[in-house]
């Protein structure tokens, strides 16, 4: 992979942005691209759209926000879908955002690294085949790129199966099984309930502090509340609101193992990332002891687990949802404009641009609502500048995948 020389690469010019990552964030920009008429070149690793929820999530996933909260820009959901659009509802859509604004990335490409040539003033994006060079380059690999597998003591001594929740389809192979979960945010919650609905029996690890809400309170979506409350009101009022709602309908959770921490649920996501749990049935499964909490564990042994506390005990297999990452440090070379950890360095909503013509989309920690919001900036950003060099085009006679082949020297 390293050892090839650019040179030994295709090159190949693209007159608009590349987009990395086919997920809804690079096909929202896209989508808004076309519609001014700029054309793009989408690379994506995978063989498919949204592989995330293609390939990466369980079955019984749902939208956890109302469908009006997750839209991409200039397209809504059907009228015919659901409040809280299934897995596949969400696909289709996807799919069908994609045909309406005819975006065809090129699959099977992993951007290896992507880097600004101070003399040319031009990116050169290489993927295992080619490299792609324009003034434009339009990062859209998403804040769940790679999972997070933590280096748990003794994990490799662990004798069944070990999975990720990014591999995790269903529990209908853990019926009668006792399973670890490792993890409480919305993966670890859903995926314990699942496990329930298969008769397994889920052991989740809490190590930490985790805010719990009701996904819906009084047939009102608690998120919705919430992004009305904040139209008037300040934030901490807001989260002290949803506590006392929380409260109200899911009792003290803290009784539960689950210990609340001290900044409000929409003040911790906003600053960390950390998402709220939106309750969809676990937490009653954990009141009639179906999910059993656990303390965070201190060793993993051959056929089980040891726990701060000093219990032991035995189990079947492990299942991590221990969140994902960001993989753009991996790819993207000399950038001062992205932390360590692959997020853009300034916050909410100044973070999809960059300098030398770079963009981020979906790294807000916002959910798809911030996708839309970058995307939209994004677009209308470039495209002025794209007007400068190319006067106004019409969106109708564009081809989004426009891409001229400069030589072809591939051994
Ligand atoms: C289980 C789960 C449920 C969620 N539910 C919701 C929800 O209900 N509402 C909500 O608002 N948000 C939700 N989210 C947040 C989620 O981040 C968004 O739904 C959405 O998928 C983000 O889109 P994205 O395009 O930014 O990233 P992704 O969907 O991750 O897409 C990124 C794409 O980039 C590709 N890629 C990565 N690296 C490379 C590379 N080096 N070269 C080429 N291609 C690359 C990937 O293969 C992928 O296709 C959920 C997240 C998870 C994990
Ligand atoms: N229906 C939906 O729409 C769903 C949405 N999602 C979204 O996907 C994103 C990812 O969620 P999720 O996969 O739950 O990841 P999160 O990052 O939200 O949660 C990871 C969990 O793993 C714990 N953890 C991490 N490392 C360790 C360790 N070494 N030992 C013990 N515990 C550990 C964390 O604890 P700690 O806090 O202590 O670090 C945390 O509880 C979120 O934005 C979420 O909202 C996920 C599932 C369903
Ligand atoms: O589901 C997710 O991961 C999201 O990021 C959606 C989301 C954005 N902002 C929130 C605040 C509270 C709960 C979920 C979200």
């Amino acid at each position: 992979m390293g050892t090839c020389r650019a040179e030994e690469h295709r090159r190949i010019f693209v007159p608009g942005p590349i987009i990395v990552g086919a997920g809804p964030s690079g096909l929202a920009v896209a989508a808004c691209l076309s519609n001014r008429g700029v054309p793009s070149v989408v690379l994506e690793r995978t063989d498919c759209l949204a592989s995330l929820w293609q390939k990466r999530t369980y079955d019984r996933l749902k939208l956890h926000l109302p469908k009006h909260f997750c839209e991409l820009p200039l397209m809504k959901f059907p009228k015919n879908f659901p409040k809280y659009p299934s897995k596949q509802q969400f696909i289709s859509y996807v799919e069908s955002y994609a045909a309406r604004f005819n975006i065809k990335p090129v699959f099977n490409k992993t951007v290896e690294t992507a880097e600004f040539d101070v003399v040319s003033g031009l990116w050169n994006v290489k993927t295992q085949d080619d490299v792609y060079t324009s003034t434009w380059l339009v990062v859209a690999t998403g804040e769940n790129a790679e999972p997070v597998v933590p280096d748990i003591s003794g994990l490799k001594n662990f004798t069944g199966p070990v999975v990720h929740t990014s591999a995790y389809k269903s529990g209908s192979e853990f019926a009668n099984r006792k399973v670890l979960v490792v993890g409480c945010g919305n993966s670890g919650m859903e995926v314990c309930l699942d496990l329930c609905r298969y008769n397994a029996l889920p052991h989740m690890v809490v190590r930490n502090s985790v805010h719990v809400l009701p996904r819906e309170f009084l047939g009102l979506s608690t998120f919705g509340i919430a992004m009305t409350l904040l139209k008037w009101f300040p934030l901490k009022l807001v989260d002290n609101l949803l506590l006392l709602l929380a409260e109200s309908s899911l009792g003290n959770t803290d009784r539960l193992g689950l210990r609340r921490p001290k900044t409000g649920p929409i003040e911790l996501k906003n600053v960390t990332g950390k998402t709220p749990v939106l309750d969809v049935g676990a937490i009653s499964l954990i009141q009639s002891g179906h999910i059993r909490v656990t303390q965070a564990v201190k060793e993993i042994t051959r056929s089980g687990a040891k726990f701060v506390d000093g219990r032991e005990m035995e189990f079947d297999s492990i299942i991590l949802a221990t969140g994902y990452k960001s993989n753009v440090p991996d790819w993207l070379k000399d950038s001062s404009f992205f932390t360590k950890e692959g997020m853009p360095k300034t916050p909410f909503p100044n973070g999809w641009k960059g300098e030398d013509g770079l963009y981020t989309v979906g790294f807000t920690r916002r959910g798809l609502l911030g996708t839309a919001f970058d995307a939209v900036k994004i677009a209308e950003d470039i495209t002025e500048q794209w007007m400068k060099f190319n006067g106004p085009l019409r969106s109708s006679s564009i081809c989004t995948s426009h891409i001229i082949h400069l030589h072809f020297n591939k051994s």
